[in-house]
């Protein structure tokens, strides 16, 4: 339990460089859950709320300066943490987030360059005391995830960034995987969907559990 007050639910959050197909596997692991007589909430970041799904159309539709993007991202994360994850965990639901702060980390920090003492600032004053129960990182290189990326639909901001973007987000993402082992599971996401699949509820078991 990584909340400082002792609340019933349980927090995933789902992260990955675009294309490395977190959102894929959402609905299985709700179904898993669900399977298992758990009430779930799927969501996302940013968006997730009224306000943070305007929020959302800005932040990857507008091009901003990255100090405004990083808070916009944090503002989005705030009303999501006020509307969806604290009083969903308050009821012991099971909320799943597609994305939380590791994404502000790896984009704003590792693949803008934002310093990542400011991150921190954000991240302790929107959540002190909140942290995801469990992190599935979806890791792929980047060529299997920009071919996915390719195959499926038009790309918004994000998504049109350069691979030095990419794998600078790529290896922010895996130093935290690194620096909070307990939280964050790497996925082998070059996997199939099936052996991927088999793997999460390997995973999601001993939590269950
Ligand atoms: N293990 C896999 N093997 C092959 N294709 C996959 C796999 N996982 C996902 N895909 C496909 O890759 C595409 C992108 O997947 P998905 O939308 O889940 O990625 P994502 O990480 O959520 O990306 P984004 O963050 O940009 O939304 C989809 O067409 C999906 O079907
Ligand atoms: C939460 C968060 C997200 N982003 C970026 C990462 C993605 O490119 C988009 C969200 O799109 P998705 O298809 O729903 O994954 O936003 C970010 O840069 N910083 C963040 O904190």
């Amino acid at each position: 339990m990584t909340h400082s007050k002792a609340v019933p639910g349980k927090f995933i959050s789902f992260e990955g460089i675009d294309g490395a197909g977190k959102s894929t596997h959402i609905g299985f692991v709700a179904d898993y859950l669900a399977s298992r007589g758990k009430t779930v909430v799927s969501s996302r970041e940013p968006g997730g709320t009224a306000v943070g799904e305007k929020l959302r159309d800005l932040l990857l539709h507008e091009k901003m300066d990255l100090e405004t993007e990083a808070l916009l991202m944090f503002a989005s994360r705030r009303e999501h943490i006020a509307q969806v994850i604290a009083p969903g965990l308050a009821r012991g639901d099971w909320v799943l987030s597609d994305r939380f702060t590791d994404a502000s980390f790896a984009y704003q920090g590792g693949g803008r360059g934002l310093d990542r003492a400011k991150l921190e600032a954000l991240e302790n004053w929107v959540h002190p005391h909140l942290q995801p129960d469990l992190t599935l990182l979806f890791d792929v290189p980047l060529d299997v995830a920009r071919a996915r990326l390719d195959a499926t639909r038009t790309l918004d901001k994000f998504e049109q960034e350069q691979a030095d973007f990419f794998s600078a987000c790529r290896k922010e993402y895996l130093r935290r995987a690194a620096q909070f082992p307990d939280r964050i599971v790497v996925v082998d996401s070059t996997r199939s969907i099936e052996e991927t699949r088999a793997f999460l509820a390997q995973v999601l078991g001993k939590l269950v559990a």
